[in-house]
């Protein structure tokens, strides 16, 4: 049986640098990796929370400098998304991780709008772009990376919030979020991942989020579970991830059955494949295994990536059709 139509809606495009590209980008670049093989890099991925993940996550960065390479990255992707049953993706990208090393946002933003533009052609995908904010750099550059992003608009879907979560409220973002909705931008965020509840609370009331990227702490407060669930604000859950970075014990212990029971419109994503041991796919079987999920509530998570996406209409619903034929 081929895996179920769906779309993935929390996904780092840096966060699927696998080893084998990194290295291969790194001799293309003439860059330097601090690691002997792919083996040795791979044996690196053991996190103990966020933080040590963003560590090794920004500094592979580093073999990223030309459009070529961004193209090459999110083409990789795609083939692989392909395969796992992904037939719409709507990708966060680190403009900041990369204009901090010297590169220009064009050559970011050119490189990935080169693969996702030929996305319908080569995989059968339909793509949007999400622009993230990095939560632990201060407000004005987020703005100042919003002002030089404004060329490339009519690219970018939404706008994020991600990197280190606690300490850095979304209250720290409002502006640049003002900046973005007034332009018609989406507006998602990463929170009540690490973070507490009320981070959740202030990306709905501060920033005006359509979505929120994790809010698995949401079930820390009812009344907040009973604000999301009244208001269907699509939540984008990445187990795979969750137990890579020590946010639960074990898939097993995962609170996505409960969410689903609160009436949450929650959806499965892979957030950074290539660190946290799988693609969107991987995810839905993995809380299938762990869980114990029937097919009807696996039919159910695939609708909800459909109805959480900012798909235009009459593609929801061909992609819903899918979902049903399945
Ligand atoms: N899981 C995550 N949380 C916050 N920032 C991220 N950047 C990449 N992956 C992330
Ligand atoms: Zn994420």
């Amino acid at each position: 049986m081929p895996p179920i139509p769906k779309a993935e809606l929390h996904l780092h495009i840096e966060g699927t640098l696998e080893p084998e590209l990194a290295f291969a980008l790194a001799a293309r670049n003439s860059v330097e990796l601090p690691y002997l093989s792919e083996a040795e890099l791979r044996a690196a991925y053991s996190f103990s929370d966020l933080q040590s993940f963003l560590d090794l996550y920004y500094a592979l960065m580093a073999v990223l400098r030309t459009e070529d390479d961004f193209a090459d990255l999110a083409d990789a992707y795609l083939a692989r998304a392909r395969a796992q049953g992904v037939r719409h993706a709507e990708i966060f990208f680190d403009p900041q991780a990369h204009t901090a090393r010297g590169l220009e946002i064009g050559t970011v933003i050119e490189g990935l709008t080169r693969a996702l533009d030929a996305a319908e052609e080569r995989h059968g995908i339909s793509t949007r772009l999400i622009m993230c904010f990095l939560r632990d750099e201060s407000a004005e550059s987020a703005l100042a990376t919003f002002e030089a992003a404004r060329p490339y608009l009519d690219r970018i879907a939404a706008v994020g919030l991600d990197s280190a979560e606690v300490g850095n409220p979304p209250s720290k973002f409002r502006e640049v979020y003002a900046r973005a909705r007034e332009a018609g931008l989406k507006c998602v965020a990463h929170a009540g991942e690490e973070g507490p509840p009320a981070y959740i609370w202030e990306a709905l009331d501060l920033l005006g989020v359509d979505r929120v990227d994790h809010g698995v702490r949401c079930m820390e407060d009812d009344a907040l579970v009973a604000r999301l669930a009244a208001e269907r604000t699509p939540l984008t859950l990445c187990p795979l991830s969750n137990v890579r970075l020590r946010v639960i014990d074990k898939l097993a212990d995962h609170p996505l059955p409960a969410m689903l029971d609160a009436g949450l419109l929650v959806t499965v994503n892979s957030d950074d494949p290539a660190y946290f041991g799988g693609y969107a796919d991987d995810n839905f079987t993995g809380v299938r295994d762990a869980l114990g999920l029937d097919d009807e509530t696996l039919r159910t998570l695939a609708r909800n990536s459909f109805h959480a996406s900012f798909l235009d209409e009459e593609t929801r619903a061909k992609y819903l059709a899918e979902v049903d034929a399945h």
